[in-house]
């Protein structure tokens, strides 16, 4: 609860599994929050879907209850942040405001042939895989939004002309709020981050830019892309009817590099693990791009106003949490994410059994898109708990995976892991981290990390907060857990995952 006269900065963050509104003070506490679930479409194997006019209402009905909860109105809220799941796509309608399509979402493999026909580069010199690599500092792949605008443009009749002649508008989750938040089909604002951005396949990592020529590769007219702004700066104020009338949009980054800032990582060297719907792991590599053949992305980390962009390597894992809503809703195994601990807590060990959840392929280190799910090492002795288990196991050895690509590509090896996101209140798989990686793990107090990043580049940009020393000061230290695992079982452990992962390559023709 606030006393009348305090100010606030409010966050959005518009994850893959829901809407968060929250509301936080100078010292980087929660002060108020809420939270709603949005309805994952899967119209068919390897697709994701996701309504934006429900997430455009959910987002509005988790400001009303985030204020409503801190018994605050708009006028104490000084500016607003909006932190998305990267790389969902949404196109729609710029006189109407109606999407033409439901979002694709980041996990949907459906461009995979497309990705394949772009690879081969229609007899160009250099094959296409190598100019998106060098342009943007990613493979090519299903993940990204460029083939998903794509995909859109060639299955909605009419949809290449509309965009071509300017009447269709592309955005990232970030800019589909923005604009609505912004007056919608009376003058909302057509605008991204360079974060977000970085995410396309289409914007140039060394200028900031988009790239023409990747675009027309792409077959993704520029006229659709919205502005690439900075990720902290006022872009715009809210509408009157957006429940937050006159209040100022500050700050945007895409919801990985949100949590680097809320974590502080301002230094090159410095990172987080988020374990959300994915995992992803973020290290600052400074201020220029480096490029990586361990299968790690070349992305921004962050880029204050008009300060030099900030560059990070990242680890992307695509299932994790998503392999616990599994166990939930397809399997039924467990009724509630937390649960999976319980379960995995009631037996010794992982029984011999190996999940390997790749739904959607296997993003890093491996981008294997043909790569499909695997349980392995089943004898009749492995139960349901067992499932569970393994099914924890399996987002730490990914993660381990991913430091691996890390520690090969990194001056120094990683000390400790700095974590964060939905998972990590799971004390058993906090421990098995420590334990396979043989580092401490590290929780901060306040876990909402993503929406306080969001928080921290929009008050940055207004005033509310001066630099990133004072950010720096805000964390602090919650949990932390330290290895216990000896060094031989974790060398054995690590190989039966890395040959349970070769038994789900080479899947879909
Ligand atoms: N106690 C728990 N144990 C294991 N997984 C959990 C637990 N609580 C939540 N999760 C998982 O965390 C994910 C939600 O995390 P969150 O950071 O909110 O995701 P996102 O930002 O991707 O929407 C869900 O996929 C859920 O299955
Ligand atoms: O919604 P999250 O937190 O799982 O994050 C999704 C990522 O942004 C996808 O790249």
């Amino acid at each position: 609860m606030s006393s009348p006269a305090q100010t606030y900065v409010l966050s959005i963050d518009q994850g893959t599994t829901s809407t968060r509104a929250v509301v936080f003070d100078h010292a980087g506490q929660t002060v108020a929050s809420a939270q709603k679930e949005h309805t994952q479409h899967f119209p068919r194997a390897g697709w994701v879907e996701h309504d934006v006019v429900e997430i455009w209402a959910n987002t509005r009905e988790v400001i009303t209850e985030a204020l409503c909860r801190g018994e605050l109105n708009s006028s104490q809220i000084t500016s607003l942040g909006i932190t998305n799941q990267r790389e969902t796509t949404v196109i729609w309608d710029g006189a109407t405001g109606e999407p033409i399509h439901r979002a694709i979402v980041w996990q949907d493999t459906r461009t995979q042939s497309l990705c394949d026909e772009l690879a081969t580069g229609n007899g160009a010199d250099e094959p296409d895989t190598e100019r998106f690599k060098e342009r943007t500092g990613l493979p090519l792949a299903t993940y990204f939004s460029g083939p998903k605008i794509r995909w859109i443009l060639d299955h909605v009749d009419g949809a290449h002309q509309r965009a071509a002649a300017g009447e269709l508008l592309f955005g990232t989750i970030d800019t589909w709020l923005v604009w609505n938040l912004t007056g919608g089909v009376s003058g909302g604002v057509h605008v991204t981050d360079v974060t977000n951005a970085s995410r396309t396949l289409l914007m140039n990592i060394d200028t900031l830019d988009w790239n023409k020529d990747v675009c027309d590769a792409m077959g993704v007219p520029v006229e659709v892309l919205p502005r690439i702004a900075s990720s902290s700066e006022v872009y715009a104020e809210c509408s009157q009817e957006s429940g937050l009338p006159g209040v100022p949009i500050a700050g945007i980054l895409g919801d990985q590099h949100a949590a680097t800032v809320g974590q502080a990582c301002f230094g090159p060297g410095q990172g987080k693990n988020t374990y959300g719907t994915g995992n992803f792991m973020l290290i600052n590599t400074g201020h220029e791009p480096v490029r990586n053949d361990k299968g790690l992305l070349t992305t921004l980390a962050y880029q204050f106003g008009d300060q030099k962009p900030v560059y990070a390597l990242e680890g992307s894992i695509a299932v994790t949490g998503s392999l616990i809503q599994w166990l939930r809703d397809n399997l039924g195994i467990i009724s509630e994410a937390a649960e999976s601990e319980t379960r995995a807590a009631r037996v010794q060990d992982h029984g011999g059994a190996y999940v390997v959840p790749a739904f959607s392929g296997l993003f890093a280190p491996h981008w294997r898109s043909e790569a499909r799910g695997v349980f392995v090492g089943l004898t009749s002795f492995v139960n349901a708990d067992h499932i569970c288990r393994a099914s924890l196991e399996s987002v730490a050895f990914q993660s381990a995976e991913v430091v691996e690509a890390m520690n090969a590509s990194a001056p120094e090896d990683l000390t400790e892991l700095k974590v964060d996101g939905g998972m990590v209140v799971n004390d058993l798989l906090m421990q098995f981290q420590a334990d396979i990686l043989g580092v401490d793990v590290v929780r901060p107090e306040v876990i909402e990390t993503t929406a306080l990043g969001a928080a921290y580049a929009a008050g940055l940009a207004t005033g509310y907060w001066k630099s990133t020393a004072e950010l720096v000061e805000n964390w602090t230290e919650g949990q932390r857990w330290s290895p216990r695992m000896d060094k031989s079982e974790r060398a054995q452990r690590l190989s039966e995952w890395k040959k349970a992962v070769t038994r789900a390559f080479d899947w879909v023709e």
